[in-house]
């Protein structure tokens, strides 16, 4: 139930959507335009020095030779290649290497293959390796800059901590009814709308039901996007998504700020101001971030770490950017696989069947028992993870085992970037037997014991993993057990077989859609 009506904060009047992304592309242009020139002054310079070519060299290090100044990643940064893509291509290169440099413009990069040398980074020298590249620091942007992904050192460590407990199994649970309204809303609207049906592009659809759980689970409000099929959160989440590739990145928070900014501030305010109004029983991310500045306020100074209303909403900004896009992207390519393999979604509906004979309707205690969706919706992360890759920062300068057996040590410096190539470690026939097949049973009780946290890392690893992901999870399960309960998926013969990935995304999304035909049960 919403809690009272919602008016857009910014502007009210129809067509005001399309006006303001307008002006908001032409700024990003120019701003692009702009900033590729200063690109390209510093890089020439830089390129002056050979630095990229000296810095790795004078550590023995395995390089690859890079297009002059542009380093590694232009290909992706100019929509020439998918990330994905691209980084299997780069991981190939040094077969038997640990690990090897890399530049993403002039900045040095090293890329991790080995798996010890991914868990040593994001584990045991996890104090050496906090950070994340973001560059968009608290004092250049109140919002962008102080959310949990974009946070470093004591600040990061800070409200790690104090958003941890929201993230529990406990408060999934109180979450559960509001996702769980929502997959009925989506499910009910195809039940009830049988043209509807007959040919769906997914990720459409599935951004229709995220942004519908996330608009409810952060921020209080419910829209129904099957049926307000141009709402403004649908909108503004279509705008943006997070990226880990540093210089599209910030051509990208431009646009996204510039569009969503304040769209944001005045929706999250509005939101708090009237709860310490009226009060509210809804459990959800605002009242949990409500709650852990109220916990604060009874400390003392030492512990006391002051949330302020911005911090509220660089925390909701970042929930719900992760929480629209990623988690699609999951739910696209799960619904592509079992259209594409009707023995695997036979049997994922064999168990949702015995477990509503046995068990009536989903309970949130009751996930746990779909172990077969669960092997499912593993494999669809180990072959297409949401985020292909995620890095982190050297804070302090260290030598890391060598790359290659009798060769020393590389000394890496601080300021080096590292970047941890998900999806092609997750591609990698060293860590995943066949690893192109699409194999549930690789999960299963008897061969799970191949698959660790470093192998297997759709949601990062370590103390910086996905503060989300126990709720991705349940959102995406809610949704297919009842999918899978009422309907049956076949694929279209629009959809591409194998799936061609995007050039325009830096996520893992598929490029021409995925279109699949839902078949009523009877
Ligand atoms: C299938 C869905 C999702 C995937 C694949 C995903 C993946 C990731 C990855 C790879 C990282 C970086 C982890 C690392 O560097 O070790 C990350 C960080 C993060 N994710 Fe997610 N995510 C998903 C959904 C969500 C959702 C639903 C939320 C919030 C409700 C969320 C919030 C965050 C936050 C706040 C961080 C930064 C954590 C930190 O730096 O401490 N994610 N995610």
């Amino acid at each position: 139930m919403t809690e009272y009506s919602w008016t857009n904060p910014i502007n009210t009047k129809s067509g005001s959507i399309s006006t303001y992304s307008q002006l908001t592309s032409a700024c990003a242009s120019f701003l692009f335009s702009g900033f590729l020139a200063l690109v390209v002054a510093c890089l020439i310079k830089k390129l002056r020095s050979k630095k990229y070519k000296e810095f790795w060299t004078q550590r023995h290090l395995p390089i690859l030779v890079s297009a002059p100044v542009i380093g590694h990643f232009w290909k992706c940064f100019f929509k020439l290649k998918s990330l994905p893509d691209h980084m299997v291509h780069l991981y190939k290169a040094f077969p038997g290497a640990s690990y090897f440099g890399a530049s993403d413009f002039s900045t040095p990069v090293i890329v991790v293959k080995d798996t010890k040398i991914v868990q040593l980074i994001m584990v045991k020298h996890f104090n050496d390796f906090s950070n994340h590249s973001a560059f968009v620091t608290e004092e250049m942007d109140p919002i962008l800059g102080k959310n949990l992904f974009s946070l470093k050192g004591s600040r990061w460590r800070h409200f790690r901590n104090l958003l941890s407990p929201n993230f529990t199994a406990l408060k999934m649970k109180q979450m559960f009814e509001l996702v769980k309204r929502c997959s009925g809303e989506f499910v009910k609207y195809f039940a009830e709308n049988p043209e509807a049906r007959e040919t769906i592009e997914c990720k459409d659809a599935l951004s229709r039901y995220t942004n519908d759980v996330i608009t409810s689970t952060t921020l209080g409000i419910e829209v129904n996007s099957m049926i307000d099929r141009e709402n403004e959160f649908l909108m503004r989440g279509h705008h943006g998504s997070v990226s880990s590739v540093s210089l599209w990145k910030f051509v990208k928070v431009v646009s996204y700020k510039l569009a969503d900014d304040e769209f944001f501030k005045g929706v999250v305010t509005k939101v708090v101001q009237n709860r310490e109004e009226k009060g509210s029983q809804r459990v959800d991310m605002i009242h949990m971030l409500m709650e852990a500045r109220r916990k604060q306020e009874g400390l003392d100074d030492e512990r006391m770490i002051k949330v302020g209303i911005d911090d509220i909403i660089a925390q909701a900004f970042i929930f719900y950017s992760a929480g629209f896009d990623t988690a699609s992207n999951l739910m696209c390519f799960l619904a592509y696989e079992l259209a594409r393999n009707p023995d695997i979604q036979e049997k994922a509906r064999a168990e949702v069947d015995e477990y509503i004979a046995t068990n009536g309707d989903l309970t949130y205690d009751g996930i746990k028992d779909l172990k077969y969706l669960d092997m499912v919706v593993n494999e669809t992360l180990r072959l297409y993870p949401p985020t292909p890759l995620t890095d982190r920062t050297c804070l302090n300068a260290i030598t890391l085992p060598p790359h290659r057996e009798g060769f020393e040590g590389t000394k890496v410096p601080q300021g080096t970037k590292v970047v941890i190539p998900i999806y092609a470690i997750q591609r990698d026939p060293e860590n995943h037997p066949d690893p192109e097949r699409f194999d549930p049973e690789r999960f299963n009780d008897e061969r799970k014991h191949g698959i660790t946290d470093y192998n297997f890392l759709p949601f990062g690893a370590g103390p910086r993993k996905c503060i989300g992901n126990r709720f991705a999870l349940m959102e995406t399960k809610v949704l297919f057990f009842d999918i899978l309960r009422r309907f049956a998926l076949k694929l279209d013969a629009k959809t591409a077989d194998p799936p061609v990935y995007s050039k325009k995304n830096f996520n893992t999304v598929m490029k021409d859609g995925c279109w699949i035909k839902l078949i009523k049960r009877t």
